[in-house]
């Protein structure tokens, strides 16, 4: 059973362990590789002197018995304490140079991620595939990465150490040379098993792991904290999250007592075999007077054991890097989804914004349900247009296309009659702006969470401008009230925060969408936390922006579509109706049936 798991180890940890540290070698600059360089050269000059210390002992404690003069053994005296020395400046030197890589790797690596992580496109959150790698990865990778080559070095160290003492303890004895270094592997085998084990557990465990960690997110939630009292969650999730645990510490007091049962019989069995070798020692040495060669079999006793140990579970140890380090790996071997970027760059201050989709369809990757079959019509520049349709008809894909967040399947996207695929998304996010339906509320200051509206390559917003946003959401006189004003933080997660009302994280959300002043406008359901008031005036701002900007807007809310230019009705992804609100009572059954159901509820 153990035989066949550790195998299966070896053979799932084989694969992507040349490819992981293919991966992290390629990623690690000169000034590091020459680092490892130096780190590698160390180590094998200390690799080697255990064994000129094993010679050494034994050369002094002879020279102690045959000699009568001090002056003969005070030379290996010297001998010994340089080698003890040199081979502790050494390992304190690879020690600081390792940690300093370490320290090193880890930022690098981190800033890599998280650059890999901002360069993604949008449809790479969206796909289960890459969010799972990507929620694998975490801040410890780098100090992994060094760890994956730092216990290849130590092993190999250990195995040059091995090595070096048992040239030594050869001349002397073969046998009881052999003897000490066979003694260790029981012991070592005992512990490989039990390494085998709690890696096995802990993969095995991920899955649940992650689990566990994804319900204590939604206990500590503040968002989750309502729902979750109010459905009584908290308590079915702390029960499922004990019980996870629960597991876990079975498991965990059962990995316990399997090391305690495999350090009592192999363990056991090495500590007695180096014990033998020691006896047959002190036997040959009493029979032929080489008391020397007796103090350095004991002395190598001490060492060999924990060398074996160190070059053998050096291997399997790293494993255990390769576990994290592989996610790091999965991700820059990820080829995410890209966006082609289009050369053109346009006229930064040029008005237009009129959009068209030419039988455009498109299909999520992954499913091969069709999100939008054949989407055919035209948006005029500086016109407000909404698209209304039930849940799941595909009104905010039509928005993720028009955004490039993806790309049709089929069909082609058109802006001012130009292909999108040829703007440049820096030049058609510097002049787009879209409100989202999962709008963040940025836990910074009102200014910022407006600013961040505005092109980076415009500088900072004057605050004329910013007030003028928040002005036309109908913000202005709450933030005039705050304690200070634009400067005032949002939310509570830091201190001093103030917590906004979810409408009013929506208005300044809406404040941050007009704060460039866009030419083409995106509202993916815009109202849908705001009262009644706010949405007039939402809406108003809207209407504010007509002639200057295009907005396309998708709403649930009547009241509000109807004031739109012109509305476009969706049905299972596809065009079914298009006009003013008057045209569509008239000729679209399935706009009338919205409608209707609208008034029904309201009434
Ligand atoms: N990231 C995604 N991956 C796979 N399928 C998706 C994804 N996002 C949306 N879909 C599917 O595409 C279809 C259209 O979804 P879309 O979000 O465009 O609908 P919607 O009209 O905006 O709905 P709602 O009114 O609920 O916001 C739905 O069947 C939905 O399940």
């Amino acid at each position: 059973m153990e035989t066949e798991f550790e195998s299966r180890l070896l053979m799932r940890g084989a694969a992507p362990l040349s490819r992981t540290m293919s991966i992290a070698w390629s990623r690690i600059d000169g000034s590091a590789r020459r680092r490892f360089a130096v780190i590698g050269i160390l180590s094998i000059v200390s690799g080697v002197l255990p064994g000129a210390q094993v010679y050494a002992v034994g050369a002094l404690v002879s020279s102690v018995v045959d000699s009568a003069d001090y002056r003969g053994y005070l030379v290996w005296a010297i001998v010994f304490g340089v080698v003890v020395f040199v081979k502790y400046v050494l390992e304190n030197i690879i020690k600081f140079l390792g940690d300093v890589l370490t320290l090193r790797l880890s930022y690098d690596i981190e800033i890599d991620a998280v650059q890999r992580l901002g360069d993604m496109e949008v449809q790479n959150f969206e796909s289960s595939k890459t969010y799972d790698i990507i929620q694998r990865v975490d801040e410890s990778t780098g100090e992994h990465v060094y760890g994956l080559f730092d216990t290849l070095r130590s092993a190999i160290q250990a195995l040059l150490s091995l090595l070096s003492i048992c040239a030594v303890l050869w001349q002397w004895s073969p046998v009881i040379a052999s003897m000490l270094l066979v003694a260790p592997i029981p012991g070592c085998v005992a512990t490989f098993r039990v390494q085998t084990r709690a890696y096995d557990i802990e993969y095995k465990r991920a899955t649940k792991a992650r689990l566990a960690g994804y319900l204590r997110g939604l206990l500590m939630s503040d968002s989750a904290k309502k729902e979750t009292r109010l459905f009584r969650l908290d308590e079915l999730f702390t029960n499922s999250y004990s019980s996870i645990k629960k597991n876990f510490l079975r498991q965990d007091i059962g990995l316990a007592r399997f090391a305690l049962l495999q350090a009592g019989g192999l363990g056991a069995a090495s500590v007695l075999a180096s014990f033998g070798a020691v006896v047959y020692a002190a036997i040959i040495a009493g029979v032929h007077n080489r008391v020397g060669e007796l103090a350095g079999f004991i002395s190598a006793t001490t060492q060999v054991g924990p060398l074996v140990l160190a070059a053998f579970i050096g291997f399997t140890g790293i494993y255990q890097h390769l576990l994290y380090v592989s996610n790091w790996a999965a991700l820059v071997d990820t080829q995410p989804a890209r966006i082609a970027e289009g050369a053109f760059r346009g006229p930064s201050d040029g008005r237009g914004g009129s959009v068209e989709f030419r039988n455009v369809s498109f299909r999520y990757p992954g499913t091969d349900v069709l999100a939008l079959n054949d989407v055919s019509f035209s948006i005029d520049s500086g016109s407000i247009t909404a698209f209304v349709g039930i849940n799941g008809c595909g009104k905010s894909t039509i928005c993720k296309l028009l955004l490039r967040f993806y790309e049709p399947d089929e069909g082609e996207i058109f802006v001012d009659g130009r292909p999108i695929g040829e703007l440049s998304r820096e030049y058609l996010y510097s002049w787009s702006s879209a409100l989202f339906q999962d709008f963040v509320k940025y836990e910074r200051s009102l200014r910022d969470n407006i600013e961040y509206g505005y092109p980076r390559d415009r500088g900072t917003a004057d605050d004329e401008r910013l007030w003028d946003s928040l002005e036309a959401v109908g913000l202005r006189d709450w933030a005039m009230s705050l304690p200070e004003r634009l400067n005032t933080m949002l939310g509570r997660h830091f201190e001093g925060g103030h917590q906004p009302s979810i409408g009013q994280w929506q208005r300044i959300a809406a404040a941050r969408a007009l704060v460039k002043k866009p030419r083409l406008l995106v509202l993916d359901e815009p109202t849908a936390s705001v009262d009644a008031v706010s949405e007039k005036i939402l809406f108003e701002a809207m209407a504010a922006l007509g002639g200057e900007t295009t907005v396309v807007l998708v709403s649930h809310r009547f009241a509000t579509v109807a004031h739109a230019d012109r509305i476009i009705v969706i049905d299972d992804g596809a065009v079914v109706g298009v006009g003013g609100h008057a045209d569509l009572m008239e000729d679209c059954a399935h706009y009338r049936d919205m409608y209707d159901a609208q008034g029904l509820q309201s009434r």
